[in-house]
């Protein structure tokens, strides 16, 4: 999460507080209703961009329909790096403008006033448990990241070694990350007699209830095993697919909203208009009328996020590598290629959708017409890199089951297969034209050192088995993923893409080699 760097107030624009509010309200809507009364029933971990563009909207939506008073929100920065989120919140009482994008350049802002209170962890982690062990907190969200779960990649387990835990799992005391806070405050509360609170997770993740629930129990049974099958027995967990593509802000988007809605803004988000919220209904201790605010409430989300994650978290992994080799950076760019967008058609139609379940109410084919539409949103300015970033985390994820189910059914994989050599690829670390590509990725170094031994030993990147467990063993696989290896290679992405779409030359024979 980068902050917009501009710190200078921008001349003409008014400084975003709840005393402005009134002589901002007439350049865009701000809130309506008093927040001095919006008493904070959810605390969320992990304030960044998406949470403030998606679920705070929802809440904002309802507090100015005058409903859902209690069920403001306190928003935790767990992160030493969220200490500039918390300045900017302290300086503009919690308030922020969202802007949504669409594509012919209109613009929709507002003011949203749904956070009323935020802590910084590292300052004080003895308020945000005392804040989530008080009877008047009943859901704790989170967005902490694919990664943000502790979780081995290819068992999809709890693994106890992972940096994000091994602290206050070694140490206890005073808790350092958000299984140490959550556990702390769960502790508390059952100490006090008071029910457990409902944990959302809202992370692009798989089943992400049960998995925040395994890994979260996990790790208090490490700490106290009764506490671990207390967690996994009373603590509710919640499934959801959460959507809306909300891009890091930019010193250029802070600068736009000075000067088309006058508000010196220290941290503004922006989106593309879509928005969706498929949430499973298991709320002991109650929720806010969330359908009322255009959330789907549903039994079983299943459906949802698997339709989502594989068609369009994995389709931005099909756009991010390949299309920064064949030089894009944008992803409006990359989707409005007629290569991409056709080579995205085909992941998406061939691969992706046979290993999906059907899904109420929603017209497939329609919703990947869309996706490209949304991608293609040219005042979204979405970054490949963004899209790119913890690859490990979020390839293994998404497109990794797709192409399990496939393999197992006799499906397709081969665009598959090149858009996971399209990421051995760009981990070498340098572009097409020779320029650099700068790695973010939590497994930086063993990614790029496999990946700069693979011209040699062709399938040493994807021989890693804490990535790819037993895919190497795949001849099916390895061969499609060698054919396009050997092709973004020879002849870069663009080449590799028109072969696939049955317009180029495709390799007679693929170097072999299993790597180690
Ligand atoms: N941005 C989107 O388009 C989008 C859309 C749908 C879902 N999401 C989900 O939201 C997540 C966050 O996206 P964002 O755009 O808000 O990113 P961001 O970089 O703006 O904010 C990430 C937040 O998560 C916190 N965080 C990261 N790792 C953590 C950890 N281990 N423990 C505690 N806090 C941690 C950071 O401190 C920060 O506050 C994504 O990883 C994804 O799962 C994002
Ligand atoms: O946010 P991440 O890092 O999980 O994934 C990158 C994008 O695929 C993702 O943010 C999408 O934009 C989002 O999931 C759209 O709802």
């Amino acid at each position: 999460m980068t902050a917009p760097r501009t710190t200078t107030p921008l001349p003409t624009a008014t400084p975003l507080r709840t005393a402005t509010l009134p002589s901002l309200s007439g350049s865009l809507p701000v809130p309506g209703y008093d927040r001095a009364q919006v008493r904070a029933g959810i605390v969320h971990l992990g304030v960044g961009a998406f949470h403030r563009s998606h679920q705070a909207m929802y809440v904002d939506r309802l507090l100015e329909q005058g409903r859902a008073r209690d069920w403001g929100i306190c928003g935790v920065g767990v992160l030493p790096s969220d200490r500039r989120m918390a300045e900017v919140m302290a300086a503009q009482d919690c308030l922020y403008t969202l802007v949504a994008k669409h594509a012919d350049g209109t613009l929709e802002a507002r003011v949203v006033g749904s956070v009323v209170e935020y802590l910084l962890a590292p300052d004080d982690p003895e308020a945000v448990v005392e804040k989530m062990a008080a009877e008047t907190t009943r859901i704790v969200s989170l967005t902490v990241t694919e990664g943000g779960y502790a979780l081995d990649p290819v068992t999809g387990e709890f693994n106890p070694t992972d940096p994000g835990v091994a602290g206050d799992l070694e140490h206890g005391g005073t808790p350092t990350t958000w299984f140490g806070l959550l556990a702390a405050a769960l502790v508390r509360r059952r100490e006090r007699g008071l029910a457990p609170f409902t944990v959302v997770s809202c992370d692009n993740v798989q089943h992400n209830g049960g998995v925040a629930r395994r890994s979260f129990a996990a790790f208090a049974a490490l700490r106290d095993p009764e506490l671990g099958a207390w967690v996994g027995r009373e603590v509710p967990f919640p499934n959801s697919m959460v959507d809306r593509i909300t891009p890091a802000t930019t010193d250029d988007d802070r600068a736009e909203v000075a000067r088309r809605f006058g508000v010196d803004d220290g941290w503004p988000v922006v989106c593309e208009p879509f928005d969706q919220w498929v949430l499973e209904d298991r709320f002991p201790l109650g929720r806010p009328p969330l359908e009322d605010a255009g959330v789907q409430v549903v039994d079983d989300v299943d459906p949802y996020e698997r339709m989502k994650l594989r068609l369009l978290n994995a389709g931005h992994q099909a756009l991010a590598y390949l299309g920064r080799l064949a030089g894009h950076r944008l992803v409006h760019d990359a989707a409005q290629d007629p290569l991409f967008r056709a080579f995205l058609l085909g992941y998406m139609e061939e691969e992706a959708t046979p290993t999906l379940l059907p899904v109420p109410g929603i017209d497939l084919d329609a919703y990947r017409h869309e996706l490209i539409a949304r991608f293609s949103n040219p005042a979204v300015r979405d970054t490949l890199a963004r899209l790119a970033f913890d690859g490990s985390e979020r390839l293994t994820k998404w497109l990794l089951p797709v192409v399990r189910d496939n393999l197992a059914a006799g499906g397709e994989v081969r665009r598959s297969a090149a858009i996971v050599a399209g990421w051995a690829r760009y981990s070498e670390g340098v572009d097409e034209q020779g320029d650099p590509i700068e790695i973010a990725d939590r497994r930086r170094d063993p990614l790029t050192e496999r990946a700069r031994r693979q011209r040699e030993e062709p399938l040493v990147f994807l021989a890693d088995r804490d990535l790819f467990g037993d895919l190497v063993e795949d001849e099916r696989f390895t061969g499609h993923y060698l054919e396009a290896l050997t092709s973004l290679h020879e002849r870069g992405a663009r080449a590799t893409l028109e072969a696939l779409a049955g317009r180029g030359p495709v390799p007679a024979t693929a170097p072999g080699g299993t790597g180690t």
